[in-house]
């Protein structure tokens, strides 16, 4: 519970309609949730603009407007230049800013932020410290989880979600920070005290348009973190410096930089990696230390995820000898390169590969271990990036045997035309179309002989599929083990 007036003294260029002060008792920015006493937030959205249920929040009970125009309504309305903004500071203001009394750590870039999250979180585990995870999959703290809508929550549920996690004194969160969050300051107010790049490659073109674009939306976290706004002398920023976007997001942090990658310039490093068909073994080298490490994940991807996770507990207060061990126990995480157990000799593996990257990446993981053909079952999400499916294709086509190219989640897109999109970028003809993503799954189980591999790609841990708004239960896993069991 809070005065209008009180929060309001928080907005820089802030009007108020009235003099009259009021008690806020909570946030909304959806005119259906609204409670008696609620601030409504009338956000301009990319569909409808949330000034239209302004009279509507009136009536179901909110005590005053956030507004970005003056509306001629009985509540005090306050005006700001950016609703979205107002919104994430005063989110953070009404819950007291939960994140500055935690280790908030974020990461961001196109692949490995849920990956490098959870090896966060394996890690603090065994030392014994209470550790938290906001994502792709689910905000996670103590014994609850909670499924997630977006990768990084709208603001006022993110506040709500750190005020939980203070509430229940957990030490550290590890945040998945998408490009989208950022460019509408959904982390605004937030604090971190590390922020961690992984890489950048192409996705969400729909949404940043060029790749310029969605590099400066990712840059927005470590131009913020330490700055006047977040206002943490401790904060760090940890750079995949191997990536070709690191000088961006070096140039843009606002606080001191540690590199880590398997070049001579970085400040953490992997040398001399060794894929085994278990995992791999490389000398891990930083500040004079070397020492071997092996890992029980797949491919060099999951080196570099390791190697942030482990500059992430470095930057913690950690020493290397402590929890460089440590790295040896990590285990995969849910639909990231998952093997699919079965009697049969298939070898199916479900990963969430929904970029161009990630898909090379996972392929070349499978082509070093394969002994006999590959299969790739590929689809590509609706309502999002047109153009990386004629690239996601040509990439299943150039390592596969033989692809099956289906639907992901097809949202309100026609789901033949999306697949007419993927097809135009594979050039020869070991490919066909199974539009049903399980009659694709069973097709590619049926016809795989001993010991072949399929891979799986795009939905990894997801147990729906989107069609048109409907959602339908649907598990890449759980159809493979059911074709696994009539295999012959
Ligand atoms: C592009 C984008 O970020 N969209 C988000 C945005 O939707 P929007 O701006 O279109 O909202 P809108 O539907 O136009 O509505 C505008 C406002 O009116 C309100 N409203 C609407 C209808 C109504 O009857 N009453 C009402 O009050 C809405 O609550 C909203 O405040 O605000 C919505 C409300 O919070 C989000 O759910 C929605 O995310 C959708 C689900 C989405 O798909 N987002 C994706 C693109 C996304 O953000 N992805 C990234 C991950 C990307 C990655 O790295 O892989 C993520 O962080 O999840
Ligand atoms: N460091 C990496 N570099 C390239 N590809 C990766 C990396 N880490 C994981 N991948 C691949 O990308 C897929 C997605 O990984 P992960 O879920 O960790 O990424 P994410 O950044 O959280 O994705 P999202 O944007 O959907 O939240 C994995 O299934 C794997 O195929
Ligand atoms: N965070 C990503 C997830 C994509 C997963 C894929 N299965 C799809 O639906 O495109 C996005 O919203 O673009
Ligand atoms: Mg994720």
């Amino acid at each position: 519970m809070k005065s209008l007036h009180n929060l309001a003294d928080n907005l820089p260029l802030m009007e108020l309609s009235q003099e009259k002060d009021v008690t806020v008792y909570g946030m909304k920015m959806d005119h259906r949730e609204i409670e008696h006493g609620d601030i409504f937030f009338c956000v301009p959205g990319f569909t409808v603009d949330g000034h239209n249920f302004a009279e509507d929040a009136v009536k179901n009970g909110a005590a005053a407007l956030v507004t970005d125009r003056w509306l001629n309504v009985s509540v005090p309305v306050l005006k700001v230049p950016d609703v979205r903004r107002a919104m994430a500071l005063l989110s953070a203001v009404f819950y007291e800013h939960p994140s500055s009394d935690m280790h908030l750590i974020g990461v961001t870039g196109t692949n490995g932020k849920t990956s490098v999250t959870h090896f966060i979180e394996q890690m603090l585990a065994k030392l014994k410290i209470n550790t938290g995870i906001i994502g792709t999959m689910y905000t996670k703290y103590n014994e609850k989880i909670i499924p997630s809508k977006n990768t990084t929550p709208e603001s006022l549920i993110l506040q709500q979600l750190l005020a939980e996690m203070r509430d229940a004194d957990t030490d550290t969160v590890a945040m998945e920070v998408s490009s989208h969050s950022l460019a509408n300051g959904r982390i605004h107010g937030t604090q971190f005290n590390t922020a961690i790049f992984t890489n950048l490659s192409q996705d969400h073109l729909d949404y940043h348009v060029t790749m310029k674009d969605y590099a400066r939306a990712k840059s927005l976290l470590f131009a913020q973190l330490g700055s006047s706004f977040n206002r943490n002398p401790q904060a760090v920023s940890i750079i995949n410096i191997d990536d070709e976007y690191a000088d961006i997001m070096m140039e843009a942090s606002a606080a001191p930089v540690i590199t880590y990658g398997m070049t001579d310039n970085a400040m953490i490093r992997a040398e001399n990696v060794r894929l085994t068909p278990t995992g791999s073994v490389f000398k891990f080298s930083a500040q004079g230390i070397t020492k071997e490490v092996s890992l029980k994940l797949p491919g060099r991807f999951s080196v570099y995820n390791a190697l942030a996770a482990a500059a992430a507990l470095y930057v913690r207060g950690y020493e290397w000898e402590k929890l460089l061990p440590l790295l040896s126990d990590l285990t995969g995480v849910s639909g990231r390169f998952e093997p699919v157990m079965s009697n049969a000799s298939v070898h199916v593996i479900v990963d969430y590969a929904h970029t161009p990257d990630s898909l090379q990446n996972v392929l070349e993981t499978i082509k070093d271990l394969a002994e006999k053909k590959i299969y790739v079952v590929v689809g590509c999400g609706g309502d999002r990036d047109k153009t990386k499916r004629p690239v996601m294709a040509g990439i299943a086509e150039r390592y596969a045997d033989f692809v099956y190219l289906t639907s992901d989640n097809p949202r309100t897109e026609d789901p033949a035309l999306i697949l007419d999109e993927m097809a135009a970028g594979v050039e020869g003809s070991a490919y066909e179309v199974i539009e049903d993503r399980k009659e694709a799954i069973y097709k590619a189980v049926m016809q795989a002989g001993p010991e072949d591999v399929i891979l799986i790609a795009g939905k990894g841990h997801e147990t729906y599929q989107e069609i048109g708004k409907e959602r339908f239960d649907f598990n890449d896993k759980a159809v493979a083990e059911q074709a696994l069991k009539e295999w012959k």
